[in-house]
């Protein structure tokens, strides 16, 4: 099976609600879909969103990495050489870490397909069941409470609540939030780099005082500032976790290193894809740091992919945010990972189990 085309599309999904965090305000899915064509007739499905304000990509930087940076180098490549592809898509340039995870994410559905195997299965089986928690926007108090209920009310067991805005109302919003859903589902707060290391800990130690138990803090400060996220994580009972202040590998090993974080948030646009996200939870493992495998505002197509991974590497990924498609107003892809609120199961459909993508626009040349 040798790859002979990268075409692209772009999808546009509406969100249920705006989606609105410390760092930005959206209110649609808007993402790359890549499509790896072969010589067999197969193809793999892709998908990169433009979080430029966490990883620099945009729309226009996407299409222009893959087309000029990475695809020259895949075609006319065998598909069954994976390491050797993903050496090339990871060397092909710096950064441009959500167009490298799409084409992998293409690459790793055709390795699936080449052996007749679901994804999950080729990166070492696994349950294949896992449940997600859900995202609760930043917002007035009211507003957060509601949405909090409802989701408790659509089975969703732990609540990612966004915070990192007014360090005051923050804790207001966690309290508030914790008065009505207690006892029936789990915080997680995620600040998105909005708080200094002093806030974090003050309103941390003012929650922990209050009585008020947290899963977890993510991303309490700038992603740059791992002493920090040192000083917050020597500080608070609470476990911290690192999303915007790592990437790839290496950034891993530094982060256990100086013990800067308790967990590691996973994300394939992050890691530039697949090959990456295997070593990050190796690493994690290794050194008994547990993980969480999250995503950007992505359909079913590329949380897909993170599924098969946190399927594969439940021993380590021991917490899903992957609610991409239930944020969404509908999903527009045929086939593949089944969504149902919290509980996502894989299928044992070759690769992703992609059929279909429904309503992909043309992306301009
Ligand atoms: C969608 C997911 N639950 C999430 O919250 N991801 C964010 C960043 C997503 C974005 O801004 O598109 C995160 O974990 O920081
Ligand atoms: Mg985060």
């Amino acid at each position: 099976m040798k790859i002979t085309d990268i075409q692209f599309g772009m999808l546009r999904v509406p969100l249920k609600t705006p989606f609105k965090t410390a760092l930005r305000t959206v209110s649609q899915v808007e993402d790359i879909v890549v499509m790896m064509h072969t010589d067999t007739g197969h193809v793999g499905y892709g998908e990169a969103p433009a979080t430029a304000v966490i990883t620099g990509d945009t729309h226009g930087s996407i299409v222009d990495a893959i087309r000029h940076y990475i695809s020259p180098r895949l075609i006319g490549q065998e598909v069954a050489d994976l390491n050797r592809l993903t050496g090339l898509i990871q060397g092909s340039m710096e950064k441009n870490s959500s167009a490298k995870a799409a084409v992998e994410i293409a690459l790793y559905d055709l390795w699936g397909q080449l052996y007749n195997a679901p994804l999950y299965q080729l990166l070492g089986g696994g349950d294949p069941v896992i449940t997600t928690d859900i995202t609760i926007s930043v917002d007035y108090i009211d507003k957060m409470v509601a949405d909090s209920i409802n989701a408790v009310e659509r089975g969703f067991e732990s609540l990612k609540i966004k915070v990192g805005k007014d360090i005051g109302v923050d804790i207001e919003r966690v309290k508030a939030i914790y008065a009505a859903v207690e006892g029936r589902a789990l915080l997680r707060l995620d600040a998105n780099q909005g708080w200094t290391a002093k806030q974090a800990v003050y309103a941390l130690q003012t929650l922990e005082d209050a009585g008020i138990k947290l899963e977890l803090v993510e991303q309490p400060v700038k992603a740059r500032d791992l002493a920090g996220m040192r000083y917050v994580t020597e500080r608070v009972h609470t476990p911290v976790m690192a999303d915007e202040s790592v990437f790839g590998p290496m950034e891993v090993i530094e982060l256990i290193r100086l013990r800067a974080a308790d967990i590691i948030n996973i994300k394939l646009m992050k890691t530039g894809g697949i090959s990456n996200a295997v070593k990050i939870a190796d690493i994690a493992a290794m050194h008994g740091v547990e993980c969480m495998i999250g995503c950007m505002l992505e359909t079913s197509i590329s949380v897909a992919a993170a599924v098969h991974v946190a399927v594969a590497k439940a021993d380590v990924i021991t917490k899903v945010d992957l609610d991409g498609p239930s944020l969404s107003q509908f999903n527009p892809v045929d086939g593949g990972v089944l969504f149902n609120e919290s509980e996502i199961s894989v299928t044992d459909a070759p690769g992703l189990g992609i059929r279909e993508i429904r309503g992909l626009e043309p992306v301009s040349e």
